[in-house]
Formats: structure tokens, sequence, C-alpha cells
């Protein structure tokens, strides 16, 4: 059997006293799509940190594409690409140059990285960009490269953490576009962070995460039921984003 993309059982986290995760446990399906909803504090980019291993994963099992993130560090971490909250591109820079640059990273020989930066360029629709500094893009256009920069080792899934903050309804529309057309052309697999409901489709899976603890799990429909998904959000979560 193909191991899920993401396998996550009984994660918990703390910072001293502060618990920002328990008992936590996800799956992300291969070729799937799935939304971890939150609102500020609920504990997502502790676990993205955990996933990343920026921080040490002291209880439960995470597994990337199958590979146990503790006894594989390496396999797993390479099953992965990840677009941060924050910028991870050199302003400074071309899109292809900082592209060149995190393919070495990942021990692409350069010859290869040409034509993997090339498609990964194609695939975010940044065709005629590549030269442009990646300051000189408007907001969308740098979420578009950091997702570009994400699919250069060819991950199996990505872990985008509220990858549409800061950008106008226009690019943030985009931007999730994208994301779920490479899902639906079996690209990758993806791992959506976000406090916005309005991302959110009927038959996306869906996981609500609330203080630190899976509060609903399962497809966005059957979530929402009849009420929808603002008044089952609110119903479990009693707060509304
Ligand atoms: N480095 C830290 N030290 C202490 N407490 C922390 C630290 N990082 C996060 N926390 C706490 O852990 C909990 C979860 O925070 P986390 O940042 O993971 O949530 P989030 O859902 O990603 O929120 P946001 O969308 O604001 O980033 C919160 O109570 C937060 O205050």
């Amino acid at each position: 059997m193909t191991p899920d993309a993401l396998a996550i059982d009984n994660v918990s986290h703390s910072f001293g006293r502060v618990q920002a995760l328990s008992d936590v446990s996800l799956r992300v399906r291969r070729g799937g799509f799935t939304a971890l909803l939150g609102v500020n504090g609920a504990g997502k980019t502790t676990l993205f940190s955990l996933i990343t291993r920026l921080y040490d994963n002291r209880s439960g099992t995470i597994r990337v594409a199958g590979y146990d993130l503790r006894a594989r560090p390496a396999q797993a971490l390479a099953r992965l690409g990840v677009v941060f909250q924050t910028r991870a591109m050199d302003a400074d820079l071309s899109v292809r140059q900082n592209l060149a640059y995190h393919a070495s990273l990942h021990g692409i020989p350069a010859r290869t990285a040409r034509a993997r930066i090339q498609h990964v360029l194609d695939q975010v629709d940044l065709t005629d960009k590549g030269h442009d500094r990646v300051g000189a893009l408007s907001g969308g256009q740098q979420r578009r490269a950091e997702i570009a920069r994400a699919l250069i080792h060819q991950p199996d899934i990505l872990l985008l953490d509220e990858a549409t903050a800061g950008l106008d309804v226009k690019s943030r529309a985009e931007v999730l576009a994208l994301t779920r057309r490479l899902i639906a052309q079996n690209q990758v697999s993806a791992l959506w962070a976000t406090h916005i409901l309005d991302e959110i489709q009927p038959d996306d899976d869906l996981v609500i995460l609330h203080q630190g603890r899976v509060l609903r799990q399962g497809r966005a429909d059957g979530i929402a039921g009849r009420q929808g998904l603002t008044q089952a959000f609110l119903d479990l979560t009693g707060v509304v984003t």
C-alpha cells in the first residue's frame, strides 16, 4: 500500500508551561489537499516546525511519505517542500539565482537544476520572470516563486503556512488556485494552514486545530453539515475568524 504523504500520530509539544500541541494526529493523503484550519495560536506553526525539524519532536511519530522523521530524517525531509510565512528567497537576486541556490542546497547537479528551474517556473506561471529580481516582483508573484523554490527537489508534499497572508484578494485566489492545480495534476500533495474559512472547498480534507488539539478531521462538507462551515467552526471552537 502506498503510504500517506504525511502521517502524524499522537504528537504533543510544549513551550515551558504552554501546551502548544496536545496529542495531535492527522493524515494528508497522497495527491490530496488537506486544509489545516485554526485561529492565531491554534498551533499550526508549531506543528510545521516539528514536521520540518526546526523543533525536536519528542512524542508521537511523524512520517513523510512513509519515512519516520526521527529514524530517517534525511529521507523524510527530502520528500518535503515548505512555504513558510516569512520570505525564504533573497530579494536582491533573480528568481533563477534563488532557485539555483536552493537546487544546490538539495544536491541537485547544475545541469539537472537548469531543466528543473525551467519546469518549476512553468508550473507556477512565472515562465518569463526567471531573470527578474525577486524584490521587483509583486507580492503574489513572490509567493508563487516561493512555491517554485519549494518544488525544486520534487517533494511528495508541500507544507504551506498561511501562504496567502498579506496578499490582495486576486493574488490570494491565484496562489490557492495554483496549489490546487498542482494537486489536480498529481504533482504533489499539500497541507494548507489557514485561518480563512473561504479558502476551504466542500470536498477538501479538513483538520480543525484549536488550542493545540484536533477538534475535527474529515471532508469539509461532512464537518460543515447543513449549518455550513462558519457555524460549525463557531460551535466547535467558540470563535469566528
Ligand atoms: N517560541 C515560543 N515560546 C513560547 N510559546 C510559544 C512559542 N511559539 C508558540 N508559542 C505558543 O504556542 C501556541 C501555538 O502557537 P503557534 O504559533 O503554533 O500557533 P499558530 O496557529 O501558528 O498561530 P499564528 O497563526 O499566529 O502563527 C500559542 O499559545 C503560542 O503563544
